[in-house]
């Protein structure tokens, strides 16, 4: 393992910690590969389970994830094994960067295996559609509760291919526990990966679920050709359904203004390496969703699912979400985008009130 430092090895002039640990990855898609080829550029010594034995194959031996990550070579101090296990007790944080649908299976077979001193870091964005729950809710579920004051998790605007590029990134890491936070803040921060933290876990979590459905809302307005009013629109019109409806489940309303709501709305909604906006780019040009998932090489776009948990998630609080409602009846009922649209701009005129601007506004006259 390697050598665990302190704090004192904080460089004086950057306040970047040159620490080095052991990190394990769970899940070598192309998030799960980029930050742990970011752990290993750091110096870090990192081990991957990827549940496919030819991903294992490709890292080990071809020093590539050709399947999930083509084009980005990893280093010989980023190894990867198949055994779940091994990489669960490898090191003091553990990163867990799985689908949604699938964090309760894997982390089901890791739950006497993970050490007591570990850090758990959740880098999932999704909403389960059966219970509703977000990741940290199916981790505190699975997990023994020596385990939850360990949790952690990451959100914000990092498309994978550009963390491999190493371009500057930021993000929000948030926990309970603000020394758990800290410490994931000083193991990972670099000059060109930029970590945040907070303890609102909650805010962090809906921000980085909810952008995807937006994503998608606004690659099929996109796709319709309504260009960049249309866009601006959904994007600030969206926020603010997101903001609402992450405030009625307990979120801190200006954790949706950082880095895990706006930051991560603007990289998805407007970013052409997004899956959420693509997949909404060809619905809005015709294609059906099983052409277009079956072409996807097995990545995953998380806003498909989780339109529909968030669509039972803003009925359940009563909270108006139209542009959620929508993506929702275009992707699992079959509605026509312009429809929807056209029915979503004749609603009833109202004031604009925006949750965040009324929040701020709120917060200054309080000021004494
Ligand atoms: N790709 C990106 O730029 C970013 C992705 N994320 C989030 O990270 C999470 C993982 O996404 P990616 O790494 O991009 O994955 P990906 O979309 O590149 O690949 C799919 C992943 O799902 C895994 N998988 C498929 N079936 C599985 C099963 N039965 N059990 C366990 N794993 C299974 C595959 O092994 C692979 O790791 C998602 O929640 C995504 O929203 C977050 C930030 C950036
Ligand atoms: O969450 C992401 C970047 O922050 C990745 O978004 P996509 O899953 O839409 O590619």
């Amino acid at each position: 393992m390697a050598a665990a430092g302190s704090g004192a090895e904080r460089s004086r002039s950057t306040g970047l910690s040159s620490e080095r640990t052991n990190i394990g990855v769970l899940g070598g898609g192309a998030w799960g590969t980029a930050l742990a080829l970011h752990a290993a550029r750091m110096g870090h010594d990192v081990l991957l389970w990827a549940l496919e034995p030819e991903v294992v194959r490709q890292v080990n031996e071809e020093h590539e994830n050709n399947t999930y990550l083509k084009g980005y070579p990893l280093p010989e101090n980023l190894r990867a094994s198949g055994d779940i296990r091994q990489v669960a007790s490898f090191g003091e944080i553990l990163l867990m960067v799985i689908p949604t649908p699938f964090v309760e299976r894997t982390v089901s077979q890791i739950v006497d295996a993970v050490r007591d001193d570990s850090i758990l870091v959740s880098c999932t964005k999704g909403i389960l559609n059966d219970t509703l729950e977000t990741p940290n809710e199916i981790l505190k579920r699975v997990l023994p509760p020596r385990l939850h004051s360990r949790l952690a998790y990451l959100s914000g605007p990092s498309f994978a291919a550009e963390v491999a590029k190493a371009i500057p990134t930021a993000v929000t890491i948030a926990s309970e526990d603000d020394h758990v936070a800290t410490r994931v803040q000083e193991m990972m921060s670099t000059p060109r990966f930029r970590c945040y933290r907070t303890h609102d876990v909650t805010g962090v979590e809906l921000g980085g679920a909810l952008k995807n459905v937006l994503a998608i809302a606004c690659g099929i307005s996109d796709g319709l050709g309504f260009g960049s009013n249309g866009r601006a629109a959904l994007i600030t019109r969206g926020l603010d359904e997101i903001t609402r409806l992450a405030v009625s489940l307990g979120a801190n309303p200006l954790t949706l203004a950082g880095l895990s709501g706006v930051g991560d709305i603007v990289l998805t909604c407007t970013g052409d390496l997004s899956r959420n906006r693509t997949v909404g780019l060809r619905l809005g040009k015709g294609e059906k969703l099983e052409e277009i998932t079956a072409t996807m090489g097995g990545a995953v776009a998380e806003g498909v699912l989780t339109s529909r948990s968030a669509h039972h998630l803003a009925q359940k609080q009563g909270i108006d979400c139209p542009t959620i409602e929508g993506i929702y009846h275009v992707i699992h009922e079959g509605k026509d985008p312009v429809q929807v649209v056209t029915e979503n701009m004749s609603r009833p005129l109202k004031p604009e009130v925006n949750i965040l601007v009324a929040e701020a506004a709120q917060r200054t006259v309080a000021q004494p």
